[in-house]
């Protein structure tokens, strides 16, 4: 990179995902909020343009109950709904074919679970279903392991998006194997974002400066004391992650370097 170009802003720096661009680099979703005004909230402090809806769990289409899309508009937030809660192929593929019908939503987020005990994703159904979505016209970001074969696995299936986990959902544990993460991000010709298990602005920080394209969060936002203010945190993070990505860090050295060089003096 030319060292008199301008930093990466806010603007400037896009990435794209099946063929829609965007600005911001932090995916927020909607659930776990003490209501959907603190969620609309969050999601504007985070400066999100992806909010991820679980299609089993929000209620999109009962006038009877708050709903989300009178909170998080619709015309304000691309959403990309999720699976989250399906444990099979068929459930996650009838799921977002409902949603389809429903809402048009054609960019989706799928997520098959193996067990309830770490929320991990069953790699073996989700490749099945990313399989039968993409021969159905669906664009689709994969919910994962980080596991770096299954990850080109699901790029040669036809996912749009490569999205592994940095530890099991709702645990904040951060990023349990920065070292898979980066090997994905090197081989991926599609986005690679980080999406679960996050827990701290420093967690998303690592993620971004790995090369990810994007974060996804729900409960390091959501569990937080005071939310708004860690969404406003992790919006800071992603940019300051994506921005040392591209910068570049500076060699790791096993001695010391002085700050102050002291070749001349005498
Ligand atoms: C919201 C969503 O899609 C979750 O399934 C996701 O993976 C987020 O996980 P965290 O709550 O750990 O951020």
């Amino acid at each position: 990179m030319n060292a008199h170009a301008p930093i990466a802003t806010e603007t400037s720096d896009t990435w794209t995902v099946a063929g829609r661009t965007f600005s911001s680099r932090l995916i927020v979703g909607t659930g776990k909020y003490a209501d959907y005004a603190q969620n609309a909230a969050a999601a504007e402090a985070a400066g999100a343009e992806i909010v991820t809806v679980a299609l089993r769990r929000v209620n999109l289409s009962d006038p009877t109950q708050p709903m989300l899309v009178d909170y998080v508009k619709p015309d304000r937030f691309t959403f990309l709904p999720n699976t989250a809660g399906c444990f099979t192929g068929e459930d996650a593929v009838r799921t977002l074919r409902l949603a389809r019908e429903a809402g048009g939503w054609n960019l989706v987020k799928l997520e098959v679970l193996s067990n309830t005990a770490h929320l991990y994703p069953d790699m073996v159904e989700t490749l099945r279903a990313l399989d039968m979505l993409v021969k159905d016209g669906f664009d689709v970001m994969v919910y994962c392991t980080d596991d770096v074969v299954m990850a080109q696995r699901l790029e040669e299936a036809g996912a749009a998006a490569i999205m592994p986990a940095a530890a099991p959902i709702g645990s904040g544990l951060g990023l349990q194997n920065a070292v898979n993460v980066r090997l994905i991000v090197e081989q991926a010709k599609v986005p690679v974002l980080v999406d679960a298990g996050v827990g701290t602005p420093s967690d998303a920080v690592l993620a971004m400066e790995l090369g990810c394209d994007a974060v996804l969060m729900n409960t390091a936002i959501a569990g937080a004391r005071d939310p708004i203010l860690m969404a406003s945190a992790m919006k800071h993070a992603v940019i300051a992650g994506r921005q040392g990505y591209l910068a570049g860090r500076m060699p790791r050295r096993m001695y010391a370097d002085p700050s102050s060089p002291l070749a001349g003096l005498i």
